[in-house]
C-alpha cells in the first residue's frame, strides 16, 4: 500500500505541546510536513503560560530530522498562529484545532469565568485560526481543517456543561465550514478523540487510560487531512485503536395535521409521540436544506390531505363558521330587505340556518386543496383556471346541516370526457360530518375549454343527468338583479378563481369582463325557488342538478322560471337583459313543498325581485296564489321597474 505522506504541506496544530497535539505534530512531521507547533504553555485549566512545551516538541521533531517551528500565541489570537506559518513556511495546508482546557464544575457552580474561558479557547479560538486559514485555503483552492469535539459535547457528561456546549458548538462550526468550503476543495471534519491526555489523566481509570494512546488516534486525524481523503463535514469518533463515523440522525416523525385547515393540538402531539420518537428508519441530513426539503415534502403531504385509499381519493378537512354561511348568503343576494332572509343573516335568529347551496362551498374548497383537482388529468394539456368553466353541478343534502362545523371531504375525479371543444372533468366530492356520517354529496362537472380532442370518451356513465324542463309555460317566475360587485362578494366564499375578478385574466379566458361564478347564479336561483315553494325553509331542500349554459355578467338580472311537479320543482334561469338561458334543466328534487306554496301546475304569477324589492309585474300587488308569501315579502307595487326590465319580463307575466 502506498505510504500517505505530507511532503511540501504546512500543518498548523494548536495545543501541540503535549498529548494528542504533540502526537499529531510528531506524526505529520515524520511524514514530511512542515509543522507549526502551537502551544501557549498554560496549565490544563488555562492558567499561566510558557514556551517550553512547544519548544520541546519542535526540538523532538528536529531531532527526528523533521521541520517545525514553535508558536506561543493564544488561540484567541488565532490569526497570529497562522501568521507564524506564513512567516516561516510561506503557506498553510492543514489546520488542526486541538488546543483546549477544562474548567469542570457541576452545572449550578459554573461561574461566568468558567464559561467564558472555555468558550474562548475552544470555540472562539477555533473560529479565529480557521477564519484566517480559510481565506488562504480559498485562494489556493486547497485546505484541510480539523475541529476537535468530544463525546461530552455529543452525548453530555456530568460536570462539563460549559465544555459540552463549546464542543457541540464546534460541530456546528465544522458543518457549515464544510459546506462553504466544499467548492474550494476545503474540507472540514470533526474528530472526537477518547485519549489519555493531561486533560483526562485523572478522569479515566488507569487500566483504560493506558490503552487510550494518542498514537491510536493521530493516524485517523492525519488521514482526514490527507489530500486523498474525500471526507467532508463528518464527525469521526476514535480511541483505543478504533474509529467510527458519528451522525446526527432524525426519526421519520409524524404528520401532526392531515390537512392545511387542520390545527396542531397538544393532544395530537401526544397521540403521535411514539411515531415522532421511533428511530427505526431514522435518517441523517448533510445540510439543513435537506432537512428543509423533508419538511417541504411533509407539507406537500399535508396539502394533499391524508391518502385513505389506493385510488384517486383525496381527503380534506374543511372547517366552516357561522360567519362563512352568512357571508355566503350575502353573496347570493340574501338581504335584510326580505324578512325571510334574516334567518340566513343573523346568527341569533331562532331559525338561523345555512342556505342549502352553501354546501357547494366546502366541496369547491376541497377541490382547490386537493392534490388531484382533475385539471392536470388531461393528457398533453396544460389548463389554466381562467379556461375552466363550471359546467354542471349536482348537490344533495343527506343530513341536517349545522351552521358551523367540520366536514371531512373526499374528492375523486370519476371521469374525464372528451367533448371536442373542451374536456369535461367530473369530480365527486362527498362530505362527512364529525361523526363520520355522509351528509353532503356534490358532483362538479368542470368544462376545460380547449382541452378536448385528446382521444377520450365523449359519453360517460358517472355524470348525474339533467332533467328536461316541461313544455308548458312556467308556473312561477322570480327575478333578482345581481350587483356589479356580486362576484367580488361571492368569491369571499372560497372560489378565488381570478376569472371572476381580474379583467386581464378574464380576457385571457376570452371574456369581455370577469364573469359571475356559476355557483353564485345557482345560489341565487335556489334561494328564489325556496322562497317561492318552501317558505325559505332551508331544511326542505333535498337535491338539485344544474347545467351552466352561458356565462352571466355581474350586474345582469337573473329571472328564474319554475315549474312544480309534485315535490319536484324544475326551474331554469335566464338573463333578463339578453334572454339567454344560463342554467337549464335544473332540478330541485323531492322537496317537501311548503304548505302555502302554489299547488297546481297551471301558469301562475311572475314576481320580480330586484334590489330586494318584490314586485308583482302584472298587478303591482300580491295576488291570491302568492298569498303564502304575505307578511314575508315586501310588496313594492312598482310596475315601473318591470317596464325597465323590458318586454321579456312583461311577456312573462301570466295574469
Ligand atoms: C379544478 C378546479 C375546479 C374549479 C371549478 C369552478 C371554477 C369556477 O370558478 C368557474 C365558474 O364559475 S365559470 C362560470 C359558470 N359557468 C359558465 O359560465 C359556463 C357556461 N357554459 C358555457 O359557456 C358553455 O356551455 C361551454 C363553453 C361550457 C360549452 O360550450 P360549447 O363549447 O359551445 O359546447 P357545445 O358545442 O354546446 O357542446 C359540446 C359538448 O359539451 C357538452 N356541454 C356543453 N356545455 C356543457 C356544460 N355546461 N356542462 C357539461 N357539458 C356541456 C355538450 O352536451 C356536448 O356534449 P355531447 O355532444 O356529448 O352532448
Amino acid at each position: 500500500m502506498k505510504e500517505l505522506r505530507f511532503d511540501g504541506r504546512v500543518v498548523v496544530i494548536t495545543g501541540a505541546g503535549a498529548g494528542l497535539g504533540k502526537t499529531y505534530a510528531l506524526l505529520f512531521a515524520s511524514k514530511g510536513a512542515k509543522v507549526v507547533v502551537n502551544d501557549l504553555g498554560g496549565g490544563r485549566h488555562g492558567e499561566g503560560k510558557s514556551s517550553k512545551a512547544a519548544d520541546d516538541v519542535v526540538a523532538e521533531i528536529k531531532r527526528n530530522g523533521g521541520i517545525a517551528v514553535a508558536d506561543y500565541n493564544s488561540v484567541v489570537e488565532g490569526e497570529k498562529i497562522i501568521k507564524t506559518a506564513l512567516d516561516n513556511f510561506g503557506r498553510i495546508d492543514v489546520l488542526v484545532n486541538n488546543a483546549g482546557i477544562l474548567r469542570d464544575k457541576s452545572f449550578p457552580r459554573i461561574s461566568n469565568l468558567d464559561w467564558d474561558l472555555i468558550q474562548d479557547v475552544h470555540l472562539k479560538g477555533s473560529f479565529k485560526t480557521t477564519q484566517t486559514a480559510f481565506t488562504l485555503f480559498k485562494k489556493q483552492g486547497y485546505g484541510r481543517i480539523i475541529m476537535t469535539t468530544s463525546t461530552s459535547g455529543l452525548y453530555g457528561n456530568f460536570g462539563q456543561a460549559n465544555y459540552s456546549a463549546a464542543k457541540l458548538g464546534l460541530v456546528g462550526l465544522s458543518n457549515t465550514i464544510a459546506i462553504e468550503g466544499a467548492k474550494y476543495n476545503i474540507h472540514c471534519n470533526c474528530i472526537t478523540p477518547t485519549a489519555a491526555s493531561r486533560l483526562t489523566e485523572d478522569i479515566i481509570p488507569p487500566d483504560i487510560f493506558n490503552e487510550l494512546k494518542p498514537e491510536f488516534i493521530a493516524p485517523v486525524v492525519a488521514y482526514l487531512c490527507h489530500e486523498s481523503c474525500e471526507e467532508n463535514g463528518s464527525i469521526i469518533e476514535s480511541g483505543a485503536g478504533w474509529a467510527g463515523k458519528c451522525h446526527l440522525i432524525r426519526s421519520n416523525g409524524a404528520l401532526l395535521r392531515s390537512n392545511m385547515a387542520d390545527a396542531v393540538t397538544i393532544e395530537k402531539v401526544q397521540e403521535n409521540w411514539s411515531k415522532i420518537t421511533n428511530m427505526e428508519n431514522a435518517q441523517h441530513f448533510n445540510k439543513s436544506s435537506e432537512a428543509t426539503m423533508f419538511l417541504v415534502s411533509a407539507l406537500e403531504s399535508i396539502r394533499e390531505g391524508t391518502k385513505t385509499s389506493s385510488n384517486n381519493d383525496d381527503v380534506n378537512i374543511v372547517d366552516y363558521t357561522e360567519k362563512d354561511v352568512i357571508l355566503y348568503a350575502l353573496g347570493v343576494g340574501a338581504s335584510l330587505a326580505n324578512e325571510s332572509d334574516l334567518q340566513f343573516l343573523y346568527e341569533n335568529h331562532e331559525n338561523f340556518s345555512a342556505l342549502p347551496t352553501y354546501f357547494v362551498c366546502p366541496a369547491l374548497t376541497a377541490i382547490y386543496m386537493s392534490r388531484n383537482s382533475g385539471i392536470t388529468n388531461i393528457p398533453g394539456k396544460e389548463i389554466s383556471l381562467e379556461k375552466v368553466l363550471h359546467g354542471e353541478q349536482y348537490l344533495e343534502i343527506l343530513g341536517s346541516m349545522k351552521t358551523s362545523g367540520r366536514l371531512t371531504t373526499k374528492v375523486e375525479v370519476v371521469e374525464v370526457l372528451d367533448k371536442g371543444s373542451g374536456a369535461l372533468i367530473v369530480t365527486n366530492v362527498d362530505s362527512y360530518d364529525e361523526e363520520g356520517n355522509l351528509v353532503v354529496r356534490n358532483q362538479l362537472a368542470t368544462f376545460a375549454i380547449g382541452a378536448g380532442n385528446f382521444g377520450g370518451p365523449r359519453i360517460g356513465s358517472k355524470l348525474v343527468s339533467c332533467v328536461t324542463k316541461p313544455t308548458r309555460s312556467p308556473d312561477m317566475a322570480l327575478s333578482y338583479k345581481t350587483a356589479v360587485d356580486q362576484a367580488a362578494l361571492y368569491r369571499l366564499s372560497g372560489d378565488f378563481n381570478p376569472l371572476h375578478i381580474d379583467p386581464n385574466l378574464a380576457a385571457l379566458g376570452g371574456f369581455e369582463k370577469p364573469i359571475l361564478h356559476g355557483l353564485c347564479s345557482l345560489g341565487i336561483s335556489v334561494r328564489l325557488v325556496l322562497m317561492a315553494y318552501a317558505g325559505s325553509d332551508a331544511s326542505l331542500f333535498k337535491a338539485l342538478k344544474a347545467r351552466f349554459v352561458k356565462p352571466v355578467l355581474p350586474g345582469q338580472t337573473l329571472t328564474v322560471n319554475m315549474w312544480r311537479d309534485g315535490n319536484r320543482i324544475l326551474f331554469e334561469t335566464f338573463v333578463a337583459e339578453t334572454n339567454v338561458i344560463v342554467i337549464s334543466a335544473m332540478d330541485l328534487k323531492s322537496a317537501t313543498v311548503h304548505e302555502g306554496a302554489p299547488k297546481d301546475t297551471k301558469p301562475q304569477t311572475t314576481l320580480t325581485i330586484s334590489d330586494a324589492d318584490f314586485i308583482d309585474l302584472a298587478t303591482g300587488k300580491l295576488n291570491a296564489q302568492t298569498a303564502f308569501m304575505k307578511g314575508k315579502l315586501k310588496v313594492a307595487g312598482n310596475i315601473m321597474l318591470a317596464q325597465k326590465l323590458g318586454p321579456l319580463l312583461k311577456s312573462e307575466a301570466k295574469l
